[in-house]
C-alpha cells in the first residue's frame, strides 16, 4: 500500500462509523449502511471497529477504511488494536490504514513491531496518540501519520470537553503530519481542524452516534425547561 491513499483522503472528511456495545446498532449490516450513508454524504473514507465491521464496510463500499479493534484487557489500558496480530487480520479484511493506539503506556507488543506487521500486510499505520511527545515518539518508530484520536483519553493529556485545540497548533508547529480527531462535534469545529493544519478530519459521534446526539439535545431542552 502506498501513501495513495493517504493522498485520496487528504483535506477531506473521514466519518467513524462505530457503535459501542449496548447500542441498537451494534451489527455490522447496520455499520454498512451507516458507512454508505457517509460517503453519500461525502465522506472520503471511513472508520470502522471491529473484523466482523470491516468485512461488511469493505463489501459495500470502497472508500479507504481506516480499520481498529477495541480490546479490553486486564494487562494494560491500551485497547485500541493492542496487539499485531489483530493489526493484520485488519488489513486482510481491507482496512488500506490500521489505526492502533501510539501512546507512551506499557502496551502488550513494542509500537515497532507492530508498526512492521501492519506495513508488512500492506496497509499504512495511523497512531492514535494523546500528545506530542507522543506524536513524535510514534512517527519515528515508523508511523505513517498520527490522529489526535485519545487526547483526553490517557491520565496524561489535557482533558475534554473540547477538542484539544492546543495539541493541534503543537502538532502543526512542530511540523508533522497529523490527523484530527476526538470531539469535532460540528461543522464548525471540522472545518477549525482543517484551518490547524490536519491532513485530515475524522468524526464520529456527531454523526453516527444518535444516541450520543439525542441527549445532547435532551439535556439542552431539560436546562431550559427545567423538567
Ligand atoms: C477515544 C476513543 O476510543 N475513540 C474512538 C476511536 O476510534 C471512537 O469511539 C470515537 O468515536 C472516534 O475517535 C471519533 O471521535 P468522536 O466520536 O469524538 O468524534
Amino acid at each position: 500500500m502506498s501513501d495513495d491513499v493517504l493522498e485520496r483522503l487528504r483535506g477531506g472528511l473521514v466519518v467513524s462509523c462505530q457503535a459501542d456495545p449496548g447500542s441498537p446498532l451494534r451489527e455490522p449490516s447496520i455499520i454498512g449502511r451507516l458507512a454508505l450513508a457517509a460517503v453519500m454524504g461525502g465522506a472520503r473514507g471511513v472508520r470502522i471497529q471491529g473484523f466482523d465491521n470491516v468485512e461488511a464496510v469493505r463489501a459495500v463500499t470502497d472508500v479507504p477504511i481506516i480499520g481498529l479493534t477495541k480490546t479490553d484487557r486486564d494487562d494494560t489500558d491500551v485497547y485500541i488494536t493492542p496487539t499485531a496480530a489483530e493489526a493484520v487480520r485488519l488489513a486482510e479484511l481491507g482496512a488500506q490504514i490500521v489505526a492502533l493506539d501510539g501512546t507512551d503506556r506499557a502496551r502488550p507488543e513494542p509500537l515497532a513491531d507492530m508498526f512492521a506487521a501492519v506495513h508488512a500486510a500492506g496497509a499504512l499505520v495511523m497512531a492514535d496518540i494523546s500528545t506530542l511527545d507522543e506524536a513524535r515518539l510514534a512517527l519515528e518508530a515508523g508511523a505513517d501519520i498520527v490522529g489526535t484520536t485519545l487526547s483526553g483519553y490517557t491520565p496524561h493529556s489535557r482533558p475534554g470537553p473540547e477538542a484539544d485545540w492546543a495539541l493541534l497548533d503543537e502538532l502543526r508547529q512542530a511540523g508533522l503530519p497529523f490527523v484530527a480527531e476526538g470531539r469535532l462535534n460540528s461543522p464548525a469545529d471540522a472545518a477549525r481542524a482543517m484551518s490547524a493544519g490536519a491532513a485530515f478530519v475524522v468524526v464520529g459521534s456527531a454523526i453516527t452516534r444518535p444516541d450520543v446526539i439525542t441527549g445532547w439535545f435532551a439535556r439542552a431542552v431539560r436546562d431550559v425547561s427545567g423538567g
